[in-house]
């Protein structure tokens, strides 16, 4: 059942505590709570998911963040690399999470990803020949809300009919799809057409699929929380911000972490307090996890000593490693009145889209942003490769990432108010650079510092100017003859000077930070959590989400996240 207040609970102590209702913490709360003699709890800072009509329409998904109620409307510290601007940095503070509030994009990434996880870890069981495995009690393919003809689409021997979350094609096809396929043959060497990333390759221009079920979002609360909800050994509180762990005693001369203090809002006189005879479980995602380890006296001496935070477990890795995908549209001008510019510019065609989705289910509204996207790699002798080393995953990984939008996409910037547009957004998925989460403050309502540190090595520019000149190639294939214009702005930009000044005042992020909280071998001398989840030092609290990816996949980061949450049900069940 779902509680909205502390006092509705019926139990203060529980087998396990899941700190968390988001992509990673409901896989857990579903599988924990499979047995009927388990009980568990989940608190939720964030607010219900239920009747909120954005986190419904998939194609209104990004009108949840930012700044929003629905949102930690979290900002990045000022980023050196992109001439100090400060920007939002959105996490969903909903039931579900980011998969309440994101665009849907639904992968799993490289094969390579996780064979990399493996070998830093030492755990053959991260690799991607095990990991897949998950791919069958994760996902449940269904066909396109349009009910069109996926045949050469998706590989449907890679994909499982009986999991929790719907994946499915787009349901709305657009002018520029069969551009992008055309493009693919013309162009096969530098653009090939990969008919599924499912298969660990993920090389090439591919069908998007996207979390979206009979045209409304699939998230991990829809999917894993409802269909686990009614079971009485499943509690859920929302609208419980968990201040930090509690030190209840030792065990194998180890801390032991039993207890959780939340409050409803900052000014709750007394907070509430919950006791877990087995496990807490954080899953709180890259930014709120390191924070309440951080909270909890779990940390870097130093930085915890200058806040009057007394230590309990010293740990210099909790909170660093930040990456982050790194989001840059190259914006074209195009022909014509098809692209999606009047429906997001609203009026008319935008209640006449509402319209059509609230009672068929069907239309703009039933899809995501994207219909297409690719995965691509820089050259393996170009010039940036003499003198630093390839921060990809592996030789099949990708360096950036193109998502065709056929409308004007870029964050922070208002559209023009007239005018047809094509953005192909450049996504950095390798990036060197590497930033930190650290407190302001002991105040757990005060906003973490949060610097990603964006575009600070000579690589990640160099692969941006690259992903730009790429995205600048597609369009000068034969099919995009009659329709695109030029290059919009900045993206016009053809010297690496030029280019630097775009990307500068552009970038931006895909949302995507990882590595707060890495993953790494038992006895390394880096690293939060082991490859098991277990938090470093501690006993009896685990760590299961984003944070614990060491290096960022080759995919939007919700499919990656599935997957470990999966993993990590299995090894807690096993009791590992
Ligand atoms: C706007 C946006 C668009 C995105 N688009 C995509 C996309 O298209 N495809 C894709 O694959 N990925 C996308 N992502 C990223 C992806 O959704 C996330 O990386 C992933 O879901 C993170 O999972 P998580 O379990 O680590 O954290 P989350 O899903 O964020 O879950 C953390 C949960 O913990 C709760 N919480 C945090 N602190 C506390 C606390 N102190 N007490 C109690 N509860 C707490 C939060 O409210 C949240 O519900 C997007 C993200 C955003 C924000």
């Amino acid at each position: 059942a779902i509680y909205t207040k502390p006092w509705q609970l019926p139990r203060i102590t529980y087998d396990y505590i899941i700190v968390g209702a988001g992509n990673a913490g409901n896989v857990l709360a579903h599988a924990l709570s499979a047995n009927s003699n388990t009980q568990v709890l989940v608190l939720e800072a964030g607010v219900s998911d239920e009747n909120v009509l954005p986190a419904i329409a998939p194609f209104l998904g990004p009108s949840l963040t930012p700044n929003t109620p629905y949102d930690w409307n979290y900002t990045v510290a000022a980023q050196e690399g992109l001439d100090n601007r400060v920007f939002p940095y959105p996490r969903g503070r909903i039931l579900g999470g980011c998969t309440t509030a994101n665009y849907m994009v639904h992968h799993y990434g490289s094969s390579e990803d996780y064979d990399k996880l493996a070998a830093i870890t030492g755990d053959s069981s991260l690799n991607w020949s095990n990991m897949k495995k998950y791919i069958q009690l994760h996902e449940k393919i269904v066909p396109p809300t349009d009910g069109h003809d996926t045949t050469g689409q998706y590989d449907p021997s890679l994909h499982s009919t009986s999991g929790q979350v719907s994946v499915s094609l787009p349901g709305n096809s657009q002018t520029i799809d069969a551009k992008v396929i055309a493009t693919t043959e013309e162009y096969s060497e530098e653009f090939p057409f990969n008919q599924d990333i499912t298969n660990g390759n993920v090389l090439g221009i591919s069908w998007v699929q996207a979390s979206i079920g009979n045209g409304v979002r699939s998230s991990s609360s829809t999917s894993y929380l409802r269909s686990a909800n009614s079971r009485p050994n499943l509690h859920v509180l929302i609208n419980a911000t968990v201040q930090k762990v509690l030190q209840t005693g030792f065990k194998n001369g180890k801390p032991l972490f039993g207890g959780v203090l939340f409050q409803s809002s900052r000014n709750q006189f007394f907070p509430g307090f919950v006791l877990a005879t087995k496990e807490v479980i954080l899953s709180a995602g890259s930014i709120n996890t390191p924070q309440i380890l951080l909270l909890s006296g779990i940390g870097p001496r130093a930085e915890l000593s200058a806040l009057r935070i007394p230590t309990i477990i010293n740990n210099p890795s909790v909170g660093k490693n930040l990456s982050d995908h790194v989001l840059l549209p190259t914006i074209f001008n195009v022909n014509g009145q098809e692209s999606l510019d009047n429906v997001l510019r609203g009026g008319a065609p935008l209640d006449a889209a509402l319209n059509q989705w609230t009672t068929s289910k069907t239309g703009v509204i039933a899809n995501t942003v994207t219909n297409n996207l690719g995965f691509l790699r820089i050259p393996n002798n170009a010039t940036i490769f003499s003198t630093v080393a390839d921060p990809a995953t592996g030789p099949t990984a990708s360096h950036f990432e193109l998502i065709f939008c056929n409308f004007w996409l870029n964050p922070g910037v208002a559209m023009p108010a007239t005018g047809s547009f094509l953005t192909i957004i450049a996504a950095l998925i390798s990036p060197s650079s590497r930033g930190f989460v650290k407190l302001a403050s002991d105040d757990p309502w005060d906003k973490p510092i949060i610097d990603p540190k964006m575009v600070t090595t000579a690589f990640d520019k160099f692969a941006l100017r690259e992903a730009v000149r790429s995205a600048k190639r597609f369009v000068t294939a034969s099919a995009w003859d009659d329709y695109v214009i030029g290059p919009y702005g900045t993206t016009a930009g053809e010297t690496d000077a030029e280019l630097d000044t775009h990307v500068r005042q552009f970038s931006t992020t895909v949302f995507h930070p990882v590595g707060t909280a890495s993953m790494s071998a038992p006895n390394s001398g880096w690293g939060v959590v082991d490859p098991n989840f277990k938090v470093k030092g501690a006993e009896g609290l685990r760590v299961v989400d984003a944070s614990v990816w060491p290096h960022l996949p080759n995919a939007h980061t919700q499919g990656p996240t599935y997957l470990i949450a999966q993993r990590a049900a299995a090894v807690i069940k096993a009791g590992l």
